[in-house]
């Protein structure tokens, strides 16, 4: 399996190259060459089996010769240990034809665990064999700074720097990055917004010179890895539910673009999921994109879903790819325009293709905390407000087709919307009781290359 980049001009890898490279050289995003599929009775037989056994079936044609059979079951096997549910990915019923996926029973209590926890163990292996040393630094939003800090902490041959940005995550969220005490964790609080986060993230791989003194490494769902591992519950919730003898939809809270990226995947590899439904907070440019046919960013506005705060949806970019007809050149065009303009707009013809795959949907801040109340009273399932802005949307979307929901975070992370909506403050797991009274380590920096390089280079020691 050979992976090559969405705007056509960086190296063509192979997985475990994709998976240490992050960012391609042209500042594209590594896909595969070509995507393996599944025939139908490939995937009726996963029915019944464990999701360790599901990851493995499913991910194992895109490994290639990184690891060998023994190995990856090994290292599944490690990543999924931990979580507190023997289901992994439990599915609750919320209505005759809507089911939640739970995506919150990992270590972090988000979603972000489910691939972050395969990467630290995958990672290690690769390292171990290498002798190499990384330095990892990721942007995010609430969850994946969190997840990557557990995935990482405490190696001696990574050093991990998360940006978040100040002030806009929850304080559970908060707290997870800056309480953990081992020396080579840095949560760095940045002066501006998650897409800032993420776009300094993308200027340290584009400026190779750094890049290459620090081997910088991204575990954000830039990397491939990220995406291949979220693939995995769209099999073993379909599935349960039927697959491949009925059609399931999924509705997807959406902000980076990765998960439902992976659903498309699971799609485009024979599982039969008819409509991908995007679901959207007030920071709606996916949403506004498929209606318009004109993506086009406008700041990003605070929400009582943080997470989901995004409006330079970077995977978005890998979807373009495909219903661009895989031409790099013109995904690189478009690219340009958003990086000189701050918008682009879809070709007539990839807008269709976009439309026959998904449809979308927004809620409003009113409309998430009502859901938070009217879930409760009517399933007794309390939710958090990234899977209320899915669950809203996903009832305007309710068909003949079972709808899957992703519920993509616990609601003790969020508990001030929470209760505001339901009455009810979600308690931590007891093993995160006294997550408020660690001491905290951050440091504030701005929203400056430069500075935040020099930063970088003082911690680990490397000279540009
Ligand atoms: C809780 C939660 N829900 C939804 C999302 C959106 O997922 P994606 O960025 O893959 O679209 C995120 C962040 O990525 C998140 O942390
Ligand atoms: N919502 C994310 C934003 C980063 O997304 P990623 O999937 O690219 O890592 C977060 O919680 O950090």
């Amino acid at each position: 399996m050979q992976y090559i980049s969405t705007r056509g001009s960086a190296p063509v890898l192979d997985f475990g190259g994709a998976m240490m490279t992050g960012l391609a050289r042209d500042g594209g995003l590594y896909v595969p060459e070509h995507l393996p599929s599944f025939s139908k009775d490939e995937i009726a037989a996963m029915a019944g089996l464990s999701y360790e056994e599901i990851a493995f079936r499913v991910m194992r044609p895109f490994i290639g010769e990184t690891f060998s059979d023994d190995e990856f079951k090994g290292l599944i096997a490690a990543a999924y240990q931990g979580f507190e549910h023997a289901a992994r990915a439990p599915l609750k019923q919320l209505a005759p034809n809507h089911f939640l996926l739970e995506l919150f029973h990992g270590p972090t209590l988000a979603f972000k665990d489910f691939a972050m926890q395969l990467i630290g163990q995958m990672m290690q292996a690769a390292l171990a064999k290498s002798g190499k040393r990384i330095t990892i630094v990721g942007a995010t939003s609430g969850d994946t700074g969190s997840a990557a800090i557990e995935a990482f902490r405490g190696l001696s041959n990574v050093d991990v720097f998360i940006l978040f940005p100040h002030g806009r995550v929850s304080e559970v969220q908060r707290r997870q990055m800056t309480t953990p005490s081992e020396s080579n964790v840095h949560a760095l609080a940045l002066d501006g917004d998650f897409d800032d986060c993420q776009a300094r993230l993308k200027d340290m791989f584009n400026h190779f010179e750094f890049r290459d003194a620090v081997g910088l490494a991204g575990v954000n769902s830039i990397n491939w890895a990220r995406v291949l591992a979220q693939v995995v519950y769209y099999f073993s919730s379909a599935v349960s539910l039927g697959a491949p003898h009925r059609t399931i939809d999924f509705t997807v809270p959406t902000g980076n673009f990765g998960d439902i990226y992976a659903g498309h995947i699971a799609r485009s590899m024979g599982l039969t999921i008819g409509k991908l439904v995007i679901a959207t907070n007030q920071n709606d440019i996916l949403h506004r994109t498929l209606e318009t046919g004109v993506y086009e960013t406008r700041g990003v506005a605070p929400s009582m879903s943080p997470s989901m705060d995004i409006q330079v949806s970077s995977n978005f970019e890998r979807l373009l790819f495909d219903v661009l007809d895989r031409e790099g050149a013109a995904v690189a065009d478009l690219m340009n325009d958003l990086k000189t303009t701050g918008k682009f707009t879809v070709p007539q013809g990839a807008l269709e293709a976009l439309r026959a795959g998904f449809a979308s949907g927004r809620a409003s801040e009113e409309e998430t905390l009502a859901t938070i109340g009217a879930t409760l009273k009517a399933s007794a399932e309390l939710i958090c407000p990234h899977g209320a802005v899915a669950v809203r949307v996903a009832e305007a979307h309710l068909g003949e087709n079972p709808m899957v929901t992703l519920a993509t975070a616990h609601p003790a992370k969020f508990p001030d919307a929470v209760e505001k909506a339901s009455g009810i403050r979600p308690a931590l797991p007891p093993r995160m009781a006294d997550l408020f009274e660690r001491p905290e380590r951050v440091t504030r920096v701005p929203n400056d290359l430069a500075a935040l390089e020099a930063l970088v280079l003082e911690t680990t020691g490397h000279n540009v």
